[in-house]
Parts: structure tokens; C-alpha cells; sequence
């Protein structure tokens, strides 16, 4: 089974999007997804113009000689263009091998360790009482677990909160911050780390107050404070029992989380912006982390994660894999079929897509009392509809950066 084939398709229905499509001689295809938010087309030209050439010929079943290949044979290590290139690869292989089987991804993975993927979605809210009202809206959605993001006083704009508050009007108006915004320069937003962390316990302890102590209730501080204020804010969170605190400090110093951990119990999530298993070594091996946040459209695709996740279940570290809307229908439809299968998985972001993404990629997933599951059509059970793709050219986009008052640029 030869790759005789190999596209990579931009199309931007409700945001940019790239996938990897491969075509085997006997006319099997498989998908990946190549999306890497706000830096696109670097993703493309890797593709196009260093990782085709060397696919066309290959034996399509072989997927870990095609990931050691492509990982090895490019001798600059790692990144999230090269890693997000081998999970294309490394997916739309997985996609062909499921349809050469006649089986789901996830039956070739093991078989499913549950029933269903539990799933968490994204309240938000300017006011409290906005973001009751998203709270809710998400709980007639079905959600049995929401993220809760909301304005901090004083600052103009800030990440998770839809640019139009109210979430009726979000019907309309979609919580737009993952989409980066399109737009030919990177928004400027505020930022004052003192402020937040003494508004976010008064947040959760309202929130607490109106819908009690069983939800299962995430935040995501977003990379943007230190060490010892990522453990202060970890510690004034204890009483409102948080499912997790998300990437509360940058963490390329993975041994900063020694220091968030010695001070807090609250339980973390860290790694949407990592890439292989390396980013993760030191805080997986002493435990710095209870949730492993990397997509498989970051992460060198179903292969790699599966790999990094196993070494995690060693530590009694659980999947968290990141879900919002610039993680494609593909990526996410990858997600699953890795989620169902492993032991160790924690719970899945949930942002639904748009109507237009939903007409260029026909999925099988289904969302069910709160659980997700991928279905059981022959490999990933996404399809791509290129005519309908090609109805929405790449459109420049960037996600936002912040500075604080004295004009210093900050993490967003
Ligand atoms: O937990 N989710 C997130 O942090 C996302 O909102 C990321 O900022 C965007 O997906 C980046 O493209
Ligand atoms: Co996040």
C-alpha cells in the first residue's frame, strides 16, 4: 500500500485550517491536521515543500519507521512546525491503516478503556452574572465539566472572554479568542497580574456560592504569572476545589512547578504549547503536573502522545487533551480515538466548532450527556470536502499579545 498522493489543503470556513491529505495506490486516503494557530503557512511549506517529496513512494503501513524517518532524517530537532508536520503525517497514516482494516482508530489502539469521553467547555463572562449565564447555557448544552474565564476589573480586554459578553449574543457572536483574530497584525491586549489574582478567588467563590461544590469547575491562567504567584493563586483556589489549574507559569523551566507544588494541591495542567515528549520529561518524572495538556495536532500526532501519555500513566498523570476550535475536526476527531483507548484519560477540551468548518469536514463523532466518542466508521471517521474547502481562502491571522501599563510585552 504505496502514498501515491499527497495534498495539503488550506481553507479558513470559521478560521484557518490546514490537513494533510494522503492517497494510497490501491485509492484509500487518509486526513491529518497541520493547523498551527497563527503560524500557519510555516506549517505548509514544511509539508509542501520538505516532507512531500520524501512521502510519495513510501509503504503507507509503515507509521513508526515514517515518524522515526521524517523525525530523524530532518536533523534539527523538535519545534512546533516540525512536530506539527510529523502529526499529519502520523495521523492521516493512522486514518489509511483504520480503513485498510476496516476498523476505528481507536480498536487498533487497544480497543475503548470507557464509554464515552467526558468533556469540558468555555463559560465566560465580562460580569458574574454573565458568566452565569454562560455557566448554565454550557449545562443545558450537556457539559458535566465548564472552564470558567472571566474580565478582571480594569483591564480593557483579556484572553477567554468573547468579544461581545452576553451569551446569547455569543450565539451569534462565537467566543472568537482561539480563532486567532484575522487581521494583517497581532491585536495588544492589558495585562496587570496583581489585579487578577485578587479578583479570580472571588470569581470562583461566587460561582461556587450559585452552583455548589460538585461541577467540576477548570481555569486557564494562560502562562502569564510567576512561580510564586502561580502557587499563591493555586492556594487561594483550594477552597472552590478546582478540576485543574491551566498552564498557571511558563514552563519551559519545567522546574518551576517544584515551586507552584511545594505551596498548593490544587491540580495542574500544563503543555497545550508543548511539542514531544522532552517538554515534558521532568515534570511527568516528578510528578509536577497531574494533567498531560498536548493535542495530537501538536504533539507529533497519535504515535508520539500516545508515547508521551503511557510514560505519563507510570506517574498517575492523566490526559487533558487541548480542544479549542483551532484544533480541527481531524485533530480532534484523533483525540478521541487516542482518549478512548487509554487507561490514563483525564478529560477532553470541547469547543464546538462553526457551522461553515462542520459543512468542509463531514464528521462521525457523537456528544452525548456530556461524553464525546468518535464513532466506529473505518479510521478517524472524518472526511474532507475539497470543493467545499476551497470556498474559503487562507485569510491572515494572528493570536494576541499583551504588554502591562509600562508598555513591557508580556505572555498572553
Ligand atoms: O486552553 N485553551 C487555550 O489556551 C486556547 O485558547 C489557546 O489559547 C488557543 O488554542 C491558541 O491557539
Ligand atoms: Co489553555
Amino acid at each position: 500500500m504505496i502514498i501515491d498522493r499527497a495534498e495539503v489543503i488550506v481553507t479558513s470556513p470559521d478560521r484557518n485550517f490546514v490537513t494533510l491529505k494522503l492517497t494510497t495506490d490501491d485509492g484509500l486516503t487518509g486526513l491529518g491536521d497541520a493547523t498551527l494557530n497563527g503560524r500557519e503557512l510555516a506549517v505548509v511549506s514544511y509539508l509542501k515543500d520538505h516532507v512531500v517529496p520524501l512521502l510519495l513512494g513510501r509503504d503507507a503501513h509503515r507509521i513508526e519507521d515514517t515518524w522515526q524517518f521524517l523525525y530523524r532524517s530532518a536533523y534539527w530537532r523538535r519545534g512546533p512546525v516540525t512536530m506539527a508536520a510529523i502529526a499529519a503525517v502520523d495521523t492521516a497514516l493512522w486514518d489509511i491503516k483504520g480503513k485498510a482494516a476496516g476498523m476505528p482508530v481507536y480498536q487498533l489502539l487497544g480497543g475503548a478503556s470507557r464509554t464515552g469521553l467526558l468533556a469540558y467547555g468555555h463559560a465566560s463572562g465580562k460580569t458574574t452574572e454573565e458568566l452565569f449565564d454562560s455557566i448554565r447555557s454550557h449545562q443545558e448544552q450537556g457539559y458535566r465539566a465548564i472552564r470558567v474565564q472571566t474580565g478582571v476589573p480594569g483591564l480593557k480586554s483579556i484572553y477567554g472572554i468573547a468579544s461581545n459578553a452576553t451569551f446569547e449574543a455569543m450565539q451569534g457572536v462565537r467566543y472568537d479568542h482561539e480563532p486567532a483574530q484575522r487581521g494583517a497584525l497581532p491585536n495588544e491586549e492589558d495585562w496587570d497580574s496583581r489585579v487578577y489574582l485578587r479578583h479570580v478567588p472571588s470569581v470562583f467563590e461566587a460561582v461556587r456560592n450559585e452552583f455548589g461544590p460538585e461541577l467540576p469547575l477548570l481555569h486557564d491562567a494562560h502562562h502569564r504569572l510567576t512561580p510564586i504567584q502561580a502557587a499563591k493563586l493555586g492556594k487561594s483556589l483550594e477552597p472552590y476545589d478546582l478540576f485543574w489549574l491551566e498552564d498557571v507559569t511558563p514552563a519551559e523551566n519545567q522546574e518551576a512547578l517544584r515551586l507552584v507544588r511545594q505551596h498548593t494541591a490544587t491540580p495542574l495542567a500544563i503543555g497545550e504549547i508543548f511539542n514531544t515528549v522532552w517538554d515534558y520529561q521532568q515534570i511527568i518524572r516528578e510528578q509536577l503536573i497531574d494533567y498531560v495538556r498536548s493535542a495530537v495536532t501538536h504533539t507529533g500526532g497519535i504515535s508520539h502522545l500516545k508515547k508521551v501519555l503511557d510514560y505519563a500513566a507510570q506517574y498517575q498523570i492523566k490526559s487533558g487533551m487541548h480542544g479549542p476550535t483551532d484544533i480541527s475536526p481531524v485533530g480532534m476527531a484523533a483525540a478521541m480515538h487516542l482518549g478512548l483507548s487509554i487507561h490514563n484519560f483525564g478529560i477532553q477540551e470541547y469547543m464546538k466548532h462553526g457551522a461553515k468548518t462542520d459543512q468542509v469536514f463531514q464528521q462521525s463523532f457523537t456528544w452525548t450527556d456530556g461524553r464525546l466518542h468518535p464513532g466506529d466508521q473505518p479510521g478517524l471517521g472524518v472526511e474532507l470536502d475539497t470543493d467545499e474547502a476551497g470556498r474559503y481562502p487562507y485569510v491572515q491571522a494572528y493570536l494576541p499579545y499583551n504588554r502591562l501599563a509600562d508598555g513591557t510585552v508580556h505572555d498572553w
